[in-house]
């Protein structure tokens, strides 16, 4: 296994309980981008803002909230669930599965053949009697606009790690990780944000009313969304002074260059400004810090691809089974992020029980080989924004370009009184996507607050291709946002 991100620890942790002896090689820190510099940290910190926000629109709690968020506590707590950036503490489970941790930089030198670079440049090899696992997940996308390489900005790592609330944060990229980031940092205590997205809306994946609708909660709380624009020169002013994200790059034998340096912020460094193309106003930005979250790059460029006749770039394609395409013999699978399938770390895990169920022959529950039959456009997936969107399966779009005859209908996620008893500012739109033929649900979208919990409701009814019919006996609990499934039943004609 190369890589004990979510993927590499779950395929360790179900072949080690199928009996196989598993080593697993890691660079950073057991657990992954998303333990250390994603979804853990990232959730901490938007947790504050969000409470303080439901508070205040809760009559009998709104006078209680005097003051803005506790930045340096938050801090303090992203830093308790970090683990204060060690993984000790995931270590421990590793070692009672009896999988053998080797500590250093992995890449492929051969059939089954895994060369290791540990601790002061020392290598050894590892030969596999099965398989071979690759789950080296991804980094953020640096992309080449003039000046940017050289304008300490952050990324994902800088961002959740941050130590300080910067008073002026832009953020490229209006995707999950900008939009999760932007709302996080003006609750945390930022003046100014201001989100620039080159595609025409936030959340493009996304139904384009839960982008709109997230785009006006940014607006009502100050956030400035900019929609097809894009960057075309970055310039730090004052002297850079270097410095790092906690947690990164401070692992002595990690990949030099495998992350961009990013600066924790300080008071020598001026501020960035970032030069916008001419389709509109403004044609620039002024700000303490810039956010690049315009996506992902797969972390394959070292791991040795060509070793077994594979290009060294880019997501690295997989079968049904976690089988590399194009790699005779069955023995090399790749998993997580660095396929590309769906870069989520529930997906992640989804595909690692698979490819740990096909090395080591064990079927799925229903007797069948062990393959992935989660159809990539039924993914669940949720945007921690406020208002969440919580969504899966297919877009009413998706769905019409994979050929099917879809009607989508939508209710307001407000119409229910589960909504109105949490506050006075229930906002948002429920959808679901269905399948006129077969009367089944292909996508359901819940843009709203606390819509996190119902998006696995939706997630059954699709993998179960529950009928409509059917799903008219599922009770809502009242007063909850669930109520909303029976309000969409009814205006589709049930
Ligand atoms: C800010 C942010 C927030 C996110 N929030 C969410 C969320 O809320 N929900 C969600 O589902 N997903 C979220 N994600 C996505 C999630 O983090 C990823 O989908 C998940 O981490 C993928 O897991 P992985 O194991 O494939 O890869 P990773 O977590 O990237 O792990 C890969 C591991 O491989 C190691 N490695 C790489 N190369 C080598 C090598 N050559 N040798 C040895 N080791 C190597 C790395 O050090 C790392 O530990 C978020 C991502 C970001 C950036
Ligand atoms: N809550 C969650 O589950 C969660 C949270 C964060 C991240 N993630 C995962 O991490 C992945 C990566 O997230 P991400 O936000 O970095 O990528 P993304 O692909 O989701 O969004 C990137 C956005 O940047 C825009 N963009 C690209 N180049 C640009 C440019 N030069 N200027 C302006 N805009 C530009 C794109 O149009 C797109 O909207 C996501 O696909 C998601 O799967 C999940």
């Amino acid at each position: 296994m190369i890589g004990a991100g979510p993927a590499g620890e779950v395929v360790a942790g179900r072949c080690a309980d199928a009996g196989l002896a598993v080593a697993v090689v890691e660079r950073e820190r057991v657990g992954g981008e998303c333990s250390f510099w994603g979804c853990i940290p990232s959730k901490t910190l938007i947790r504050p803002g969000e409470l303080l926000a439901a508070a205040r629109v809760t009559p009998g709690a709104a006078a209680a909230v005097t003051g803005g968020a506790d930045a340096a506590g938050a801090f303090a707590r992203r830093d308790e669930m970090v683990g204060d950036y060690s993984d000790e503490g995931q270590v421990p489970w590793l070692r009672d599965k009896g999988i053998q941790l080797v500590r250093g930089v992995g890449r492929l030198v051969g059939e089954r053949r895994v060369a290791v670079r540990g601790p002061g440049g020392a290598e050894r090899t590892l030969v596999a009697a099965r398989a071979v696992v690759l789950a080296t997940g991804t980094r953020a996308t640096l992309p080449p606009i003039p000046g940017l390489a050289e304008a300490e900005a952050w990324d994902n790592r800088a961002a959740t790690g941050a130590r300080a609330v910067p008073r002026r944060l832009a953020v490229l990229g209006g995707g999950a990780v900008g939009a999760e980031l932007a709302q996080a940092f003006r609750r945390l205590g930022s003046e100014e944000v201001t989100v620039v997205e080159g595609g025409p809306r936030l959340l493009a994946r996304e139904e384009p009313f839960a982008g709109d609708e997230v785009r006006a909660a940014f607006e009502a709380e100050g956030i400035t969304v900019l929609t097809g624009r894009r960057a075309v020169s970055v310039r730090r002013e004052g002297a850079p002074h270097g410095g790092g994200a906690p947690g990164s790059g401070s692992m002595p034998w990690a990949e030099p260059g495998s992350r961009p340096a990013q600066a924790a912020g300080g008071p020598s460094r001026g501020p960035v400004v970032l030069g916008l193309d001419d389709a509109g106003s403004p044609d620039r930005i002024v700000a303490d810090e810039l956010l690049v979250a315009v996506g992902r790059t797969a972390a394959s460029a070292d791991l040795g691809l060509s070793a077994v006749g594979l290009p060294d770039r880019g997501f690295v394609e997989v079968d049904t089974r976690m089988r590399v395409t194009g790699v005779a013999g069955d023995w090399l699978y790749a998993v997580g992020d660095l396929n590309g399938r769906a870069l989520l770390t529930h997906v992640a895990k989804y595909q690692a029980r698979v490819a740990a169920d096909v090395i080591s022959g064990r079927a799925d529950p229903a007797g069948r080989p062990a393959t992935d039959r989660v159809d990539p456009g039924a993914v669940p997936r949720v945007t921690f924004t406020d208002p969440q969107v919580s969504a899966v399966g297919r877009t009413e779009r998706a769905a019409r370009e994979a050929g099917l005859d879809v009607r989508a209908v939508a209710v307001p996620t407000a119409s229910v009184a589960g909504s109105s008893v949490r506050g006075t500012d229930a906002v948002g739109t429920s959808q679901i996507v269905v399948d006129v033929a077969r009367r089944v649900l292909v996508g359901a979208t819940f843009v709203g607050h606390d819509t996190q919990e119902m998006v696995h409701a939706a997630a059954i009814a699709i993998t179960g291709a529950v009928p409509l019919e059917d799903l008219w006996h599922a009770v809502p609990s009242f007063p909850t946002v669930s109520e909303v499934w029976l309000r969409l039943l009814e205006a589709y004609g049930l």
